[in-house]
């Protein structure tokens, strides 16, 4: 796995970084600046939450009275209250570089810019941004300074925000190892609703169809419903907020979906009434599929280059304590690079499947050597 951090000294960021909203992002990225060596100061609505994050380690909860003046301020708090926190931030730090990361950038950029009388408030210190990287799970407890490694953020600039702003945000996201892009409010919303407010919805609707499923059914679930669905046990609270905040964009790209659908569902009733031979049948669905083949080459690698294909080696791993981490590190002292990790269980089992994905070239040579180390490899 890719260190999120350079480590102290190598930073651009001057700290302190004052972050609002100790959740899954905020805690992440104090651990992450933390790790870099930057002051981290941590503010919430809840206590409790404040207090986790402090005790797991992404940041201080400074004295009012004794305070280091911050030089950029991070709004992690939910969509629909980032705006306000935003104005909030812009006034009571006017020394301080104010960002966002919301998963929707031009409400709150009109909000903000809409709230504010430039007479009062410089704007100019607003840049909005929206880091691609996150997880199913909420709160301070899912926390990790990896989050950002090797992910976009996007750096939403508004036509008033001072280019030094801009920088500094971009410094920012770099220094915990995120690659910054740069785009306007309404193209990043519209990308989004594209890349992850459609697979949020796609997942959940796949899951939704669980609900009532015979538990014979489910006993059958491989890594393909797995795959599908991880985010479907996102926040509902957190999701729905999204959604409406991009509520446009989203329901173009749903829209287009629906038809799809529909078109998909033509050959399906034509096979089902007159048999898998019916003519017009099977061309339509070779192409539907052929369709997601091309669009599935178009994802990126992780590292936003080329699409890159690992390959996967797959292990049984005994349901006890200590045997998966005994696996990896197995794996790291073999000198193989962990591109990913996928568990699966399977119910009644007493072992699972690890399926762990490494460059093409490290595949075998690993597999022989966890197969010498006593695990069993299974063909993927
Ligand atoms: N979860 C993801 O995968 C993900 C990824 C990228 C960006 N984001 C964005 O990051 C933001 C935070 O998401 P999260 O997943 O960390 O949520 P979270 O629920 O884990 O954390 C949000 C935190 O904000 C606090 N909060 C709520 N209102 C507040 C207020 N008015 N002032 C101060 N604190 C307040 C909550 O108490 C909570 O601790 C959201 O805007 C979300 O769209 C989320
Ligand atoms: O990996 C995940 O769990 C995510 O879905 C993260 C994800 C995404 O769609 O990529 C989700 C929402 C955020 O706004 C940004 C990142």
């Amino acid at each position: 796995m890719t260190a999120a951090t350079h480590g102290p000294g190598a930073v651009g960021t001057r700290g302190p970084v004052k972050v609002i909203g100790a959740g899954l992002l905020g805690a992440s990225l104090g651990l992450a600046l933390r790790g870099a060596g930057v002051e981290v100061q941590l503010a919430d609505a809840s206590p409790q939450a404040l207090a986790l994050a402090r005790d797991l380690g992404a940041g201080d909860i400074p004295d009012p009275a004794d305070t280091a003046a911050p030089s950029i301020v991070v709004v992690a708090t939910p969509p629909d209250v980032a705006a306000v926190a935003v104005i909030e931030a812009l006034r009571a730090h006017p020394g301080a570089v104010v960002t966002d990361v919301a998963s929707v950038k031009a409400p709150i950029e009109e909000e903000v810019l809409a709230t504010s009388r430039p007479a009062e408030l410089d704007v100019s210190r607003y840049v909005g941004s929206h880091p691609m990287a996150g997880r199913e799970r909420s709160g301070a407890a899912a926390a990790h300074a990896d989050l950002f490694a090797g992910r976009p953020w996007v750096i939403v600039p508004h036509a008033g925000s001072a280019e030094d702003a801009v920088l500094a945000v971009r410094t920012l996201a770099a220094d915990v190892g995120s690659a910054p892009v740069r785009m306007g409010a309404s193209e990043h919303d519209d990308a989004v609703a594209l890349v992850s407010h459609l697979p949020q919805l796609a997942a959940t609707l796949v899951a939704t169809r669980l609900v009532d499923a015979p538990e014979e059914a489910l006993a059958l679930a491989g890594q393909g419903l797995r795959d599908v669905t991880r985010i479907a046990a996102s926040d509902p609270q957190l999701w729905s907020t999204i959604l409406v905040g991009n509520a446009a964009p989203v329901a173009a790209v749903l829209r287009q979906l629906r038809e799809d659908l529909d078109q998909l569902l033509e050959p399906l009733d034509r096979s089902a009434e007159h048999g898998p031979d019916a003519p017009g049948a099977t061309g339509p669905l070779a192409q539907a599929v052929a369709a997601g083949n091309r669009g599935v080459e178009r994802i990126p690698g992780k590292h936003g280059g080329a699409p890159r294909r690992y390959s996967e080696v797959t292990a049984l791993v005994p349901d006890e304590p200590g045997a998966l981490a005994r696996l990896l590190a197995e794996v790291g002292e073999e000198g193989v690079n962990l591109e990913d990790l996928h568990l699966e269980h399977s119910a009644g089992q007493r072992v699972g499947l690890a399926r762990i994905s490494v460059l093409p070239a490290a595949a075998g040579p690993l597999e022989k050597a966890l197969e010498r180390r006593g695990w069993q490899v299974v063909a993927p």
